[in-house]
């Protein structure tokens, strides 16, 4: 074995395609006027793994540096970025970053993020430029079949606070509530009198669909309970003006659990319609700055680069010109490129070797008489 386990060479399309993701991104990005950040890949392992961030110290890439410290891999942009912006201005900011993350948990150790993180802007506004961005990203890409989908890390929230469980056991009915477990969810609440809650989460399991039924009956069901007939309106009007404003399918899941730790409020992610996988996933996260002693609003959003990579269907590929020169003939033919600034031009010395399929127009170069001369195609050209 050449490479560690979960390390991977890429070849071709697939990294051509994983290239006009962040070529695209970049291109949205600025045009909607976001700055770009860059942080380092190696950073100290507490910062993520600290009570604001919560990452298991396992599902990191580390080792131990000369003074004995823990290093890690980048394994998230969203909390290297808040430590690289603390003692930043206070001024709302629009950040866009693009590069690999690692966890340990992951099949491939590596994978490609593009995302965005806006911090100190008013919360409404800051969670519908991440989602229209995120629309506006996959338009260009041409990625059309996913839907959005919203929750709320405040639902499931309300009812734990009502609980006394250990961390181990929330951590464990968020699972199950994410694995859609009815029985463990009830089995794991339904204790000292807590029936009615258990009740209610196993309820929340099913509170997934088309936003409007969904919402609309919960604003009957929850009529009496303020903090979550509240969190029932916000999900409702952010789902109206995405829905007001393009065409993709906006659905809610009132039982998604956050996936991770530092997410406080509004949470949603990209699904595709084709396999269901998430092709982007974010939320509002106003905590995670308090480990650097800073109050600040944020939210954002990451998109997985691979997965999106996996749906291009690139149409309009540049036209192939190939031009078969010679030792002589090459720096002419170098010179042709600007005849043909938007097409592949490929130069070889002997036409057996290519496949003239693959190609828009043949192009010879001739040297008689220290002449040049280029003849187009085969048909028109005769050896003498
Ligand atoms: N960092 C998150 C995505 C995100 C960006 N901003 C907020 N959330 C992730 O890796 O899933």
């Amino acid at each position: 074995m050449l490479l560690p386990i979960g390390s991977q060479d890429d070849f071709g399309e697939t990294v051509t395609n994983r290239n006009f993701v962040f070529e695209t991104f970049r291109k949205v990005s600025t045009l909607r006027g976001y700055q770009e950040i860059s942080t380092p890949v190696v950073e100290y392992a507490n910062i993520f793994t600290n009570k604001h961030v919560g990452m298991s110290l396992q599902s990191l890439m580390k080792w131990f540096n000369s003074e004995g410290e823990i290093e890690v891999l980048r394994p998230d942009w969203t909390t290297a970025i808040a430590r690289a912006l603390t003692k930043h201005n206070k001024a709302p900011e629009k950040w866009a970053y693009q590069g690999s993350i690692f966890r340990n948990n992951k099949v491939g150790v590596e994978s490609r993020q593009v995302g965005i993180e806006i911090i100190n802007f008013p919360n409404f506004h800051g969670e519908c430029e991440c989602l229209l961005m995120a629309r506006n990203f996959l338009d260009e890409l041409t990625i059309n079949h996913y839907v959005i989908e919203l929750g709320h890390t405040g639902i499931f929230e309300y009812f734990i606070n009502q609980l006394d469980l250990s961390d181990e056991e929330i951590k464990a009915l968020q699972i199950a509530m994410h694995d859609k477990r009815k029985d463990k969810v009830y089995q794991l609440v339904a204790r000292n009198g807590k029936e009615h809650i258990a009740s209610e989460l196993v309820v929340l399991i099913d509170a997934f669909g088309p936003f409007e039924e969904v919402l609309n009956d919960y604003e009957i069901r929850w009529g009496n309970y303020p903090v979550l007939l509240k969190i029932v309106n916000h999900i409702k009007k952010l789902a109206e003006l995405l829905n007001e404003s393009g065409k993709v399918p906006v659905i809610v899941d009132l039982g998604m659990v956050k996936k991770l730790p530092y997410y406080s409020g509004i949470i949603f992610r990209g699904l595709l319609e084709e396999n269901g996988s998430t092709c982007f996933s974010g939320g509002r996260y106003d905590k995670l700055y308090d480990q650097f002693g800073e109050n600040k609003n944020a939210v954002g959003l990451g998109f997985d680069v691979d997965i999106l990579a996996k749906q291009l269907r690139i149409v309009n590929k540049p036209k192939r010109i190939c031009v078969i020169a010679s030792d002589e003939t090459l720096s002419y033919a170098e010179k042709i490129r600007k005849d043909y600034a938007d097409f592949i031009v490929e130069v070889f010395y002997d036409d057996e070797m290519i496949d003239k399929d693959n190609f828009q127009k043949v192009i010879y170069i001739l040297q008689k008489d220290g002449e040049y001369e280029v003849i187009e195609n085969e048909d028109m050209y005769r050896f003498n």
